[in-house]
């Protein structure tokens, strides 16, 4: 174990995916990214953060689409100002916004990008019809990209970032404009790119919550500084709370509360529900809280609809306050 004999694990020995080093950009007055150092592994990487918090910026810069103001950067051991050609090679890209011609079929677009890319005719047809089958685009291939829904538009943008077999995806939010059915498809895909091709990835939202699901590891970004860059089960750890749910309204949650209150648990009503702070010590083996939850709300003639231990989540970081890396 790395900790303990100071040898490096092989995983902790294989250099990142990307390693950036002080990394600055301003657009004038505007401070976009500012001293930003973090390294991203294999695997799936969520970087979030609002709008304006720096995200693409990052990725353009990564790509070499844009000059840094100061400091480095490695892509797949390559250095970003003297080899991005190299970079976009290996590296697959989805940008944000809507970038498809729209009298093109994404059959066509597809095979020109890959084409593009140096393949052959013939091999060009064949990994463009795989890609789009794998995103999901099936008959509708062979249509104009311009009658394309977004949810469409998305996965044509995300079969060309993989047509040429990349190691590492940039998706710039590629669930943007999408209802909840298609975002979570979408999510599921990015998912997948990760685990099923062993792609890594670099996935952004501006929606804090919506990559918990998918990503290995969280990287938060606020007003162009690191927040926080941590391995997904950190931020959803359990914090020692447990929610309780009852039928009822919020007199029959009060009713629970107080009598639980009586029996020395801390609680607090949120919504809904009630959130019990970590049990004190003569509660707090294996299943105690649970039985006298169970017992007080028997007693009361409450039916439980939930009693679950609380998570963290990704925006308590904000709660949290200060730069935690
Ligand atoms: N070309 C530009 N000229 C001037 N300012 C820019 C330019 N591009 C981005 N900015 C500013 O830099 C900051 C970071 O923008 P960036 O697009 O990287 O953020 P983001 O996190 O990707 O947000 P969004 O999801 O809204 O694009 C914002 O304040 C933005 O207005």
């Amino acid at each position: 174990m790395a900790g303990v004999t100071g040898e490096l694990t092989p995983e902790a020995r294989r250099p990142p995916v990307i390693a950036t080093a002080g990394l600055t950009k301003h657009y004038g007055n505007v401070h976009a990214l500012t001293d930003l150092t973090v390294d991203v592994g294999a695997g799936v990487t969520g970087l979030v953060g609002a709008n304006g918090a720096g995200k693409s910026t990052l990725i353009k810069i990564l790509l070499g689409l844009l000059e840094p103001t100061g400091g480095h950067a490695q892509v797949l051991g390559h250095d970003i100002e003297h080899e991005s050609q190299e970079i976009r090679r290996l590296v697959g890209y989805m940008p944000e916004h809507d970038c498809l011609p729209p009298d093109v079929s994404a059959s066509d677009f597809v095979v020109h990008m890959a084409r593009m890319s140096g393949l052959g005719a013939s091999a060009a047809r064949e990994r463009a019809a795989d890609v789009l089958r794998h995103v999901g685009l099936d008959e509708e291939r062979y249509r104009p990209m311009g009658g394309y829904s977004t949810g469409m538009k998305q996965r044509a943008k995300l079969a060309q970032a993989l047509v040429h077999d990349p190691r590492l995806v940039f998706l710039d939010e590629p669930t943007n404009g999408l209802d909840p059915a298609a975002r979570t498809d979408m999510l599921r895909l990015v998912g997948r790119i990760g685990s099923d091709f062993g792609i890594a990835v670099l996935v952004t939202s501006h929606l804090l919550g919506e990559l918990e699901q998918v990503s290995d590891h969280v990287i938060v970004l606020d007003g162009g500084h690191l927040l926080r860059s941590s391995a997904t089960t950190e931020f959803l750890r359990q914090t020692g709370s447990l929610l309780v749910e009852v039928v009822g309204t919020e007199t029959e949650r009060d009713r629970l509360g107080e009598a639980l209150a009586q029996r020395g648990l801390v609680c607090r009503p949120r919504g809904k529900v009630i959130a019990i702070d970590p049990p004190p010590p003569e509660l707090a083996g294996e299943g105690a809280a649970h039985d006298l939850i169970r017992d007080v709300a028997a007693d009361l003639g409450l039916g439980l609809m939930r009693l679950e231990p609380d998570r963290g989540h990704l925006e308590d970081v904000f709660l949290e306050g200060g730069a935690r890396v």
